[in-house]
């Protein structure tokens, strides 16, 4: 048994994420005999996961603040010097259509001013990653870049992008899976505007950034957590080589 208390943070992120991961697949297991699909296995893992997440916080760092997709946004994190920021189910939609796997548990740590530690748990997958291990970036085996894209809501551009990038569009569902396929070289890239929450991308990023990938705003801005504002509407992360004609392209085009 783990003891909770011993670990340090980018362990206890791993440790949190796996364990709402454990308590995800659960649910899954027994939405057929629960009578429980679409929007209700839904609900039922968001609330699920966010319970397990609140419980572990609570008790184990019971000092810090929380910013979670699924609570109200307690404005005291503004004052405070460590931040939870989580996502207790990423991929929701994707959570709801069996067997897919493409869904996450985010859970990252800001600490005065900037992401010190995160973990993705992909449940469905049996992996973790995380900043206290980074993944070591293994080298490209692609010649045509592969930007991975959200299954249910592309950016407008990307298909001009990928044309003048001659790159192959991925989708798929979650943004802390399309981080993590970047991580595991399965793209390239990962690229997004429109709508996002920092829930959404604040533990992929952490991660991307401790394997050495580029992450940044669309315009080529740094991206900055716990700001009052919970929006977070785009980011690119790729593998350094391609940082620059991405941002060129969007500076040139803008993301209509
Ligand atoms: N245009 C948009 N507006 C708001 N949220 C968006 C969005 N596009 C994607 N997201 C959020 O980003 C996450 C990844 O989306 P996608 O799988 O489409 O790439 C999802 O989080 P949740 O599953 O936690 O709701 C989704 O809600
Ligand atoms: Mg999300």
């Amino acid at each position: 048994m783990i003891d909770p208390t011993t670990l340090d943070d980018h362990a206890f992120a791993v440790w949190a994420a796996e364990r709402a991961g454990a308590v995800l697949l659960d649910v899954r297991a027994g939405a057929h005999a629960a009578g429980l699909e679409g929007k209700a296995l839904k609900d039922a893992g968001d609330a699920a996961a966010q319970a397990e997440l609140d419980r572990v916080l609570t008790l184990h760092r019971p000092d810090d603040a929380v910013l979670s997709e699924e609570a109200a946004d307690d404005k005291s994190r503004l004052t405070a010097h460590r931040v939870w920021i989580i996502d207790p189910l990423d991929g929701t939609r994707e959570f709801s259509e069996p067997p897919r796997d493409d869904w996450a548990v985010h859970v990252a740590l800001w600490q005065d001013g900037d992401l010190v530690a995160g973990a993705v748990a992909q449940p469905a997958l049996g992996e973790t990653f995380h900043t206290g291990r980074p993944s070591i970036l293994p080298p490209r085996t692609s010649e045509r870049p592969r930007i991975a894209v959200s299954r249910s809501r592309p950016p407008a551009f990307v298909e001009a992008l990928a044309a003048e990038l001659d790159a192959e569009l991925v989708p798929m569902g979650s943004a802390g899976v399309k981080v993590m396929s970047v991580v595991r070289d399965i793209a390239d890239a990962y690229v997004h505007a429109g709508g996002q929450y920092q829930w959404d991308n604040a533990a992929p990023v952490a991660v991307a950034r401790a394997a050495g990938l580029h992450c940044s705003r669309v315009d080529g801005s740094p991206i900055v957590y716990n700001e009052d504002d919970t929006s977070l509407p785009d980011l690119i992360v790729c593998r350094p080589e391609l940082a620059e004609q991405i941002v060129d392209f969007v500076r040139r085009h803008g993301t209509e």
